[in-house]
């Protein structure tokens, strides 16, 4: 490797990679979680095991363990991938592709999840929210004039 290669190997962020899933209610509220130690609230999702089939695999794992739903892939859509620092893993980029799905709850906060929060994704308020949901995928979910 070249200096100039070393160097931007160096200067090159880690990437995170997740799955991340918008849930919406009947009132259009977008449900966040907070992990066990962490400040900021974010979506449900995670990263991929070497066993899941895809990411709507991981997804639907990921929702089960953190809150004990169960989400229907049918008419799961994706609604892109999207990038910003990420919440939990300083120095970090987390790129996450992002689905808006269907689960039939009752929501819980299971395993690592301290919390849970229903938000308006129009008036999110002073909720600490990851900047990846705050600035990106909240505005998604805001019901056009
Ligand atoms: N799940 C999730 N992670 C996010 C979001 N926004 C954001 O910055 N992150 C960051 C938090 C962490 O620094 C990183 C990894 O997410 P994670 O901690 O949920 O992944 P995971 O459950 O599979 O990982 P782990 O606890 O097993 O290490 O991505 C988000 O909306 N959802």
């Amino acid at each position: 490797m070249g200096l100039h290669q070393a160097m931007s190997a160096a200067a090159a962020p880690r990437i995170v990679r997740i799955v991340a899933g918008m849930i919406r209610n009947d009132q259009g509220r977008v449900l966040l979680v907070r992990k066990r130690g962490a400040e900021v609230f974010q979506q449900p999702g995670g990263k991929r095991d070497a066993g899941d089939q895809d990411d709507l695999h991981t997804l639907a794992r990921e929702l089960k363990e953190e809150l004990g739903c169960t989400m229907q892939r049918d008419g799961a859509q994706l609604l892109g991938c999207f990038s910003a620092s990420a919440a939990n893993e300083p120095g970090c980029v987390v790129e996450a592709i992002v689905y808006e799905v269907r689960a039939s709850g009752p929501f819980t906060a299971c395993a690592e999840i301290e919390a849970l929060q229903w938000v308006d994704p129009a008036q999110p308020g002073d909720l600490p929210i990851a900047q990846l949901s705050r600035e990106q995928l909240l505005p998604l979910m805001i019901p056009k004039p």
